[in-house]
């Protein structure tokens, strides 16, 4: 159990996701427009389906918050889903009459699970008849909870250590964007400006086309985003203890993104090809202290933070719903299928941008809170700074 604490709770088609943090000191700058800005980012993207072009994602502060700051209190937002009264009978909190019930059953039960999706196993898992149960909530509509505890995470690092993130687009289908980093200030405007979120204009152009290509085949497309962290300070996370490894902690916090299947820390798998005068960061004195010549290990040696650019990355599969559909069965009959289909995104790799963003955000959040403490910003900001003022080594 961290220092902080989050859950988030609801379904894709129900009246809204609801989330929670604990352990957030007071003081924290959070209000409803920086949710809603965050949430509008998380929509955009080339490639997504319809639901995006119409959701609202209604941001409500239901505790933890008074007058634009955190009181110390847990922190529970609301995001209401735009669609709910049209899903009031399918999504029903209490039993519907059984005539409906018996029509929901005949026209809507999802009979032929996805490949690729919590469909099947999450049925068998669960004793289910129909994938609807499973869906609903495996579904990354849950990520909004998500990017909203995300962004209260965020304005506290900002706060306290002056540390500022951002995602950008990476691979895209077979599409490469070159190596690049975006330099402090950061543009970040320039970035949710571009289609699919890529630092590289020539990159984006191909990207795009990867993604009118599927949609044109009626297929989809998976790819890799990249995290920047700015500013993290040496030393959070350790290297005593597999659970306390800040690599570890980011690396369950990225796969546990829907859809994200592999993740690697700076060069990765990368520096698993070549030899080891090449794949370290080496150390030499420079004006302020000491510094290294290269970006190789991502800002993480030993499980710890090691103060220099913190860069991860996240591979995203293919979206499982594909439009030409898979094979499958149907559980009602056992005989062969194709797996349902329903409106859905062709790509959502800059949208997974967001949401890793978030996730990281939230996993910094935390280190900086078990190794700091404070119960007011100001508190956790003067033990950042008596820390630093103080490094054996600078
Ligand atoms: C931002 C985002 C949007 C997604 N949109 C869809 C979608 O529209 N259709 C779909 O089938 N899967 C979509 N996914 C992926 C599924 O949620 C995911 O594949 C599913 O929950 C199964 O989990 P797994 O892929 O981690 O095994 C999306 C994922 C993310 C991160
Ligand atoms: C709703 C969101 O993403 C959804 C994620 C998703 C899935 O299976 O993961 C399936 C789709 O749901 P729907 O059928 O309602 O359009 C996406 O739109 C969202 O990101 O807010």
């Amino acid at each position: 159990m961290g220092t902080l604490r989050w859950l988030t709770a609801g379904e894709s088609h129900g009246p809204a996701l609801v989330a929670t943090l604990e352990g957030l000191p007071a003081g924290v700058p959070v209000t409803t427009a920086a949710v809603a800005d965050a949430l509008a980012r998380r929509r955009l993207g080339y490639g997504r389906g319809a639901r995006m072009k119409f959701e609202q994602d209604e941001v409500t502060f239901l505790g933890g918050v008074r007058h634009g700051e955190s009181l110390g209190s847990p922190v529970a937002v609301m995001v209401g889903n735009t669609e709910w009264p049209k899903w009031q009978q399918v999504m029903a909190a209490d039993p519907v009459d059984p005539e409906i019930l018996a029509g929901l059953a005949r026209n809507e039960a999802l009979t032929r699970p996805r490949p690729g999706h919590a469909d099947l196993a999450g049925m068998q898992k669960y004793s289910l008849d129909e994938a609807r149960p499973i869906l609903e909530r495996a579904s990354a509509r849950e990520t909004a909870a998500r990017v909203a505890l995300g962004t209260v995470a965020r304005s506290f690092l900002k706060e306290v250590c002056g540390i500022e993130l951002v995602s950008h687009v990476v691979e895209l289908g077979a599409a490469k964007a070159p190596a690049g980093v975006l330099p402090l200030p950061l543009d970040e405007a320039r970035l949710d400006e571009d289609p699919v979120r890529c630092l590289d204009a020539d990159a984006s152009a191909a990207m795009v086309a990867e993604i009118d290509q599927a949609h044109k085949d009626g297929d989809t497309l998976g790819g890799v985003v990249e995290v920047l962290a700015y500013n993290v300070p040496v030393g959070l996370g350790s290297h005593v203890h597999w659970d306390r490894r800040l690599d570890a902690r980011l690396a369950a916090a990225l796969m546990g993104i829907q859809a994200i299947k592999g993740v690697e820390v700076g060069d990765g798998f990368e520096l698993a090809r070549i030899p080891g005068s090449l794949a370290h960061d080496e150390i030499v004195p420079s004006e302020q202290g000491v510094k290294r010549t290269s970006g190789r290990s991502g800002g993480t040696e030993g499980g710890l933070s090691t103060g220099e650019l913190l860069r991860v990355r996240a591979a995203m599969k293919p979206i499982a719903t594909v439009p030409r559909a898979l094979r499958t069965i149907d559980v009602r009959t056992g005989e062969p299928a194709k797996a349902h289909h329903q409106r859905s995104d062709v790509c959502a790799v800059p949208a997974a941008g967001i949401v890793a963003e978030a996730m990281v955000a939230l996993v910094l959040a935390d280190a900086v809170l078990e190794k700091f403490g404070g119960d007011h910003v100001s508190e956790t900001r003067r033990n950042v700074q008596g820390y630093l003022d103080n490094l054996v080594v600078r």
